[in-house]
């Protein structure tokens, strides 16, 4: 390693008496001690994070865990067939891209021209004074060095909802975004969080650094994920982040507060835990991001999401999923009295690239036929996301499937360790597992850009973890395929089931479409046996 690829923390230079700047940096990973309670810890191994990776601003030990992060990192943004990291996205018109000679953004297009802007690019909104879609990051008035980290992470345009939430977001607008799974969700908040909260710090003279700004997710998996891309995007601007997740050291989640950062970016229950016990100073977050919002706002975690949104100071509020119903609608309501609505596809759907298989098959044949689709050379397209109920279901899924076919497969689900969670995370990223075995942990949110694949086993308690599910195959409207195991067993879903495969166009199996129960199962596909949320 470069000394200058990997800076000693002044910080933890302090905990190790000056150690760090006296020795040189350290080769491997096991040369470094175990941290103490306040110490930062390495994001690779958790062990004394002595240097901070200049490339990515995260806290790591040694040679070694920069060389595994920089390489995860790349390797998690790495496209399928290995092209350059150039993304797409679904644009079918080309003519929605309204030349706009002074690249000042389209102040100058009349209402007409706006409406029939947002007509092209699949946009509905709803509220007062909404400004127009942008039509490039560079119209949006952002900071030129952020341009450059879009840029570099492949992002040449904005996709339709950034088009319009970015320039919303920016104005200072209360938002509740409906957009399809893998439409770019993140980047539509995570550009106006950099954006104002970089912007805000180059202004203050004080020593102080408090959060600016909150990003609340479902699952540790989404949380890390979302920090990893505000620090792509803050890259070389005052803007710091931090992850606050359960099952790692809260010790090093404060300590990393404290020592000043913009954006905080963590699970509701972590967050009170920390906010409960410690003194963190939360006056100046004035951003609250609510992603899976619908999933924030149910019970489980709406009474820990409304005590954080009551310690902050009236932030703006952003409110995103690719499932939105009317109940998510009037709670988001409640949270701010001028919010505006966008819409962009086809809400509450599955992705349409994404090509939905039904199979009818009885729960006791259920695993031969996994292990024929994941043997057949024609059905296979690892990587693979398994999604089953249970947790035990996912260990016992996984370990058979690795004895049947010989494929290397894993279980990720909410009783594993961080530690299992975050090498499961990065194996299967890597393409070093080919099938990964899960339950509704990774089902929000997770960008998972390689796969194209995804196999509902046991079908969730709702069409709407269902429309997640199956948003796991596509990213940007890449096409990819479900394939789904029914029986009587899901009944309850069934006239749901039967009228989102309908209007997708997939075909439905006999033994779905002539059910006796269709008619009488209860579209909020209650009656379920109800399982333990896990994230
Ligand atoms: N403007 C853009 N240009 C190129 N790639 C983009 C752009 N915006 C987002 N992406 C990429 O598209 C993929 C999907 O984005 P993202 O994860 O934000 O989708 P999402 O709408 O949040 O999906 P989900 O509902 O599944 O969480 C990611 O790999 C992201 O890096």
């Amino acid at each position: 390693m470069e000394e200058n690829k990997v800076k000693p923390c002044m910080e933890s230079a302090v905990f190790s008496n000056g150690e760090a700047e006296a020795s040189p940096v350290r080769e491997k990973c096991y040369d470094q001690r175990e941290a103490l309670p306040g110490e930062p810890r390495c994001v690779i191994c958790g062990r004394y994070g002595e240097y901070i990776c200049d490339e990515t601003d995260d806290d790591i030990c040694s040679t070694e865990c920069k060389q595994t992060l920089l390489s995860r990192l790349a390797n998690a943004r790495k496209p399928v067939d290995s092209t350059p990291p150039v993304k797409k996205f679904p644009v079918r018109d080309e003519c929605f891209y309204v030349k706009d000679d002074d690249a000042s953004g389209c102040d100058y297009l009349t209402n007409f021209q706006i409406e029939s802007l947002r007509k092209k690019i699949n946009i509905h909104v709803k509220g007062e004074s909404i400004p127009p879609p942008m039509l490039s990051f560079s119209s949006c008035n952002i900071p030129s060095k952020l341009h450059e980290n879009l840029e570099g992470s492949g992002y040449e345009m904005p996709t339709p909802v950034q088009m319009q939430a970015i320039p919303a977001a920016l104005v200072g607008k209360n938002m509740l975004v409906s957009a399809d799974t893998g439409s770019g969700k993140t980047a539509s908040y995570l550009v106006p969080i950099v954006s104002k909260c970089s912007h805000i710090r180059s202004q203050q003279h004080s020593e102080q650094k408090r959060p600016l700004a909150m990003v609340l997710a479902p699952t540790r998996e989404l949380c890390v994920q979302v920090e990893e891309q505000a620090k792509v995007l803050g890259k070389g601007l005052p803007f710091k982040t931090a992850l606050v997740v359960g099952g790692d050291a809260m010790a090093g989640q404060i300590y990393r507060i404290r020592q000043g950062v913009e954006l905080i970016v963590g699970t509701p229950g972590r967050l009170i835990d920390i906010l409960t016990k410690h003194d963190i100073e939360l006056d100046d977050v004035c951003m609250l991001v609510l992603d899976e919002v619908d999933c924030m706002l149910q019970r489980g975690f709406r009474d820990q999401v409304m005590q954080i949104f009551l310690a902050l100071s009236q932030p703006q509020i952003l409110m995103f999923s690719a499932t939105i119903y009317p109940e998510v609608e009037r709670v988001a309501g409640s949270l701010s009295k001028d919010l505006i609505y966008v819409s962009s596809g086809k809400p509450n759907r599955p992705n349409e690239s994404v090509k939905q298989v039904v199979i009818w098959v009885e729960s006791r044949h259920k695993k031969k036929k996994l292990f024929e689709i994941l043997t057949s050379k024609q059905h296979f397209r690892p990587p693979v996301v398994v999604f089953v109920g249970s947790r035990l279901g996912a260990d016992l899924l996984s370990e058979a499937i690795t004895v049947t076919t010989g494929l290397k497969a894993l279980s990720l689900h909410g009783e594993k360790t961080m530690k299992e969670r975050r090498e499961g995370m990065s194996q299967f990223l890597m393409g070093e597992v080919s099938v990964m075995v899960t339950t509704g942990i990774l089902a929000r949110g997770v960008d998972l850009v390689q796969v194209r694949q995804v196999i509902v086993f046991d079908m969730p308690n709702s069409i709407k973890e269902y429309v997640h599910q199956v948003g796991r195959a596509s990213r940007l409207g890449e096409e990819g395929t479900s394939i789904l195991f029914v029986n009587e067993e899901n009944k309850k879903l069934f006239r749901e089931l039967v009228e989102i495969l309908r209007s997708s166009g997939a075909a439905i199996p006999r033994e779905l479409a002539n059910s006796r129960y269709l008619v009488y199962s209860n579209p909020q596909g209650g009656g379920q046996k109800k399982r333990k949320r896990d994230c």
